[in-house]
Formats: structure tokens, C-alpha cells, sequence
């Protein structure tokens, strides 16, 4: 089998090895799900130097960016607009700025989104323009989420689903509120149908950990966003095989991951996501992972998407943990797991057939 010369094939002819660039980690989450509160409690650490924030709010009047500033010098202000449409151009601005200035380290990027934003359009200017993807590299994608209001804001506003299943982790907002109690059974489930993938934080000092975590990190990889540890309430147990399912049929949405025990065929894997992305590429809301390719099995490949864009693939240098196997995380619009992993076995035994002779080696096989 060749390759059918898509989008992705022609990425991943020869991914580029990850290099030092500076991590990005987006916070979203619904208008008034505390992304602001949270982000001042942070802030209000010690040692933050060069973790700068950009703070994107709908209104002419930066409230959010006035609270911020108070507790952390780094703050750029984006207003008048959603940075998923109108201000799509003063965030590469404002990140071109920030890696071009010289009187002080950058370390890190924290972006707020407005409460109204669409994540995918900010995810896909970090992985397609190719002046940020040279300095920048999407480390993660939190969203807080109202333990009190989130079910009826998850019925009436469709951005607050999308944001939602774009996270990487949600963090469960104002459970204070809830006098003690548990978050409601419905609102887990309800959260773990839209994006089971995503690891569940409902506890502030926790939150505060984690965040912490990742803008302290020295990684510059992008590896990040594939939390090794197992989703808190649901998710693939680490020894699961093949594929890790759950639907959510009331939003549309559907998240699941593809695993891969055995190497993938370099051109096999690029074919087949080409024919993906060709086929469903309007409903892949996003895609993330790290594949064991059969001719670099030492060094995961990371593979990032959004819709029909893929950004060039990276190989890291070693593996991040002692998982070995290709994870591919999918959130979509109801597209069919089983078809797709149908679909991956096809195209991986065709591979196997095909006469060894034509089995050209990689250009950058040998690392
Ligand atoms: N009780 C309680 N209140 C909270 C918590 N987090 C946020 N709030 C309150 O909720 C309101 C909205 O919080 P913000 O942090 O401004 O929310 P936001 O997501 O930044 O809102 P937008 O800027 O509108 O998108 C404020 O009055 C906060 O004080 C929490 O964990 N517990």
C-alpha cells in the first residue's frame, strides 16, 4: 500500500525532533465557571517569574485583566472579542511579542480564554501558524466547570460542550457550594459522557497542584497534555486493549482512545489518518497522542489535531513514562470508534501484505 499523499502523510515524512519550546496551557471554561478566581489563586504564589498571562475577555473593559494584574506583573490583555474569531490575530501578535522580547525569561504561557470562547480555533493557531508553532507548544487544555450550574449551562449554551471537550482536565468549580456534599452523580456522568478521556479535578488544592505543576514544568515538548495517570473517575485503565469507549449520544459528542499494543508502520498509521481526516475531518473535534512508530519505537511521536489541521508531528526523545503503547485520544462529533479501529486493522494488514520489496524505508528512519 502507498500512501495516499494527504495532509497528514505529508507531515509525517519526517516529524521533527521536539525541540525547546515555550509551553502553552489554555484555560477555559464557561462565563462565570471561575477561570479568573482560580487563576488569582495561582498567581498569588511565590516564583511565578516567567510564566506570562494572556487574558482574553468579551467585553471592551478588561475586568478579569484588572484582577489579574493586581497579583501578577506578566498579564497581557486581549478585549473586544473572542479569541476564537475576532482577536485570533492579537493572540499571534501577542505571543510573537512575548518570544521575541529579551528583558526577561519566558517560561511558560497561561491564555484565559473568554467565557464564550471556542477552544479549537485557539488550539489550531498554536498547532498551524508556523511563526507561533516554532516557539510555542501547546503543553494542555483545562476547563473549569460550575459544580452548581454546569448541567443547565451544558443544556442551553453548546460552547460550554465544546469547551468542555476539548480539556485535557476539568476542574470542578464551587463545590464549596454543595455544603459539604459530593457533585451530583448526574453532573460526573454527564461530564464523563462528554469527554472521558479527561483526568477530573474537584478539588481545589489539587487544582491549584496541578496547574502549578505544569507551569513550573521545564518540558517543552507538548507531551504533557497525555496525563499518564488514569482519568479519576472513568477512563482506560492502563491495561485495557484496543479500544477504551464512551458515547455521549445527547451532545453529539463522543471521546475515546485507540490502542496500540504493537509498533504502527510509519506510512500505514500516516494512510490511515489521512483517510480519516479526509473522510471525518469535520468532526474530529480533536485529536492527541503518542504513536509507537515500527521504525522509531524508542521515541513517541506526538500527534496533534484539530478538525481537518494537523500539526507537523514531533518526536520526543524518550518515552514519558513506562507505557510504551500508541494512545490516541479522538473527541468527536459521532464518529464511530469501532469503524475507525475496523478501519486502522485494514490498512495495517493490507501494510503487512504488500510485497517487502516496495516497503521503502522512512527518510529519517534511523534516529
Ligand atoms: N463559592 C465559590 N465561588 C466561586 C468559586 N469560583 C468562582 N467563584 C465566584 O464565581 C464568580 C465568577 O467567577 P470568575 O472567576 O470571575 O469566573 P470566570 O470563569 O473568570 O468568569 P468570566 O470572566 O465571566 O468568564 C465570582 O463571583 C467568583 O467569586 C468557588 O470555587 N466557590
Amino acid at each position: 500500500m502507498t500512501n495516499t499523499g494527504g495532509h497528514f502523510s505529508a507531515l509525517v515524512a519526517q516529524p521533527a525532533i521536539a525541540g525547546r519550546r515555550v509551553p502553552v496551557t489554555v484555560l477555559t471554561g464557561f462565563l462565570g465557571s471561575g477561570k479568573t478566581t482560580l487563576l488569582n489563586q495561582l498567581l498569588r504564589e511565590p516564583s511565578l517569574d516567567g510564566v506570562a498571562v494572556i487574558v482574553n475577555e468579551f467585553g471592551a473593559v478588561g475586568i478579569d485583566h484588572d484582577l489579574i494584574a493586581q497579583t501578577h506583573d506578566d498579564t497581557v490583555l486581549l478585549a473586544n472579542g473572542c479569541l476564537c474569531c475576532a482577536v485570533r490575530g492579537d493572540l499571534v501578535e501577542a505571543l510573537n511579542r512575548l518570544a521575541a522580547r529579551q528583558d526577561r525569561p519566558l517560561r511558560h504561557v497561561l491564555i484565559e480564554t473568554s467565557g464564550l470562547a471556542d477552544p479549537g480555533p485557539i488550539v489550531r493557531t498554536l498547532m498551524g501558524d508556523a511563526a507561533v508553532r516554532a516557539q510555542f507548544v501547546l503543553a494542555g487544555v483545562l476547563c473549569t466547570a460550575d459544580a452548581v450550574l454546569a448541567m443547565g449551562t451544558l443544556d442551553r449554551h453548546p460552547e460550554a460542550v465544546r469547551q468542555l471537550a476539548f480539556a485535557d482536565h476539568l476542574l470542578l468549580t464551587k463545590t464549596d457550594l454543595l455544603d459539604g456534599a459530593l457533585p451530583p452523580p448526574a453532573l460526573l456522568q454527564r461530564l464523563r459522557d462528554i469527554n472521558a478521556t479527561a483526568t477530573l479535578h474537584a478539588d481545589r488544592g489539587e487544582q491549584l497542584r496541578l496547574l502549578s505543576t505544569l507551569v513550573r514544568r521545564a518540558a517543552d515538548t507538548g507531551a504533557e497534555a497525555f496525563a499518564p495517570e488514569a482519568p479519576l473517575y472513568r477512563g482506560p485503565a492502563a491495561s485495557d486493549a484496543g479500544t477504551a469507549d464512551t458515547a455521549s449520544h445527547r451532545d453529539g459528542i463522543r471521546s475515546f482512545v485507540i490502542v496500540r499494543d504493537a509498533p504502527l508502520p510509519r506510512d500505514a498509521f500516516a494512510a490511515w489518518l489521512d483517510m480519516v481526516i479526509a473522510m471525518r475531518g469535520e468532526d474530529l473535534l480533536r485529536v492527541k497522542g503518542l504513536v509507537q512508530l515500527a521504525d522509531a519505537p524508542d521515541r513517541p511521536m506526538v500527534i496533534h489535531g484539530v478538525q481537518h489541521l494537523f500539526a507537523p508531528p514531533t518526536l520526543l526523545p524518550a518515552w514519558p513514562g513506562p507505557d510504551r503503547r500508541t494512545r490516541i485520544v479522538f473527541i468527536t462529533r459521532g464518529v464511530d470508534a469501532e469503524a475507525l479501529e475496523d478501519t486502522l486493522d485494514v490498512l495495517l494488514r493490507r501494510h503487512m501484505r504488500r510485497p517487502v520489496a516496495t516497503a521503502a524505508p522512512p527518510p529519517d528512519a534511523a534516529p
